[in-house]
């Protein structure tokens, strides 16, 4: 199952930096692991904001939300979600 995600992280202004910077580096970590898997199939920065539009490859909205839960930066996040499925124009095989 693809859904199609925007996080929009908002760390507190006064977070300690350390602190932050292991929030980010964990995130990071976790994040190479889940597209390694197959899980994360896309990250993209939207230009000009702390957010990303993602595409996650899972097998259920308990997976999705088990992953999204784990996310170290999920405290700090906004996230919106929406499932997708194949469009029948698409012309590519991975599509699904
Ligand atoms: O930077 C972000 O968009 C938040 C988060 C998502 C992946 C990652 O490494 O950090």
């Amino acid at each position: 199952m693809l859904f199609h995600v925007k996080m929009t992280v908002n760390l507190p202004v006064d977070m300690n930096p350390e602190a932050a910077a292991k929030l980010k580096a964990d995130e990071k970590a976790l994040a190479s692991r889940l597209q390694e898997q197959g899980k994360w199939r896309h990250l993209w920065r939207i230009a000009g904001h702390y957010a990303n539009y993602s595409v996650f490859d899972v097998d259920s909205v308990q997976e999705l939300h088990d992953l999204l839960m784990q996310l170290p930066l999920f405290p700090y996040m906004a996230i919106e979600i929406d499932a997708m499925c194949r469009h029948p124009s698409s012309i590519r095989d991975d599509d699904r």
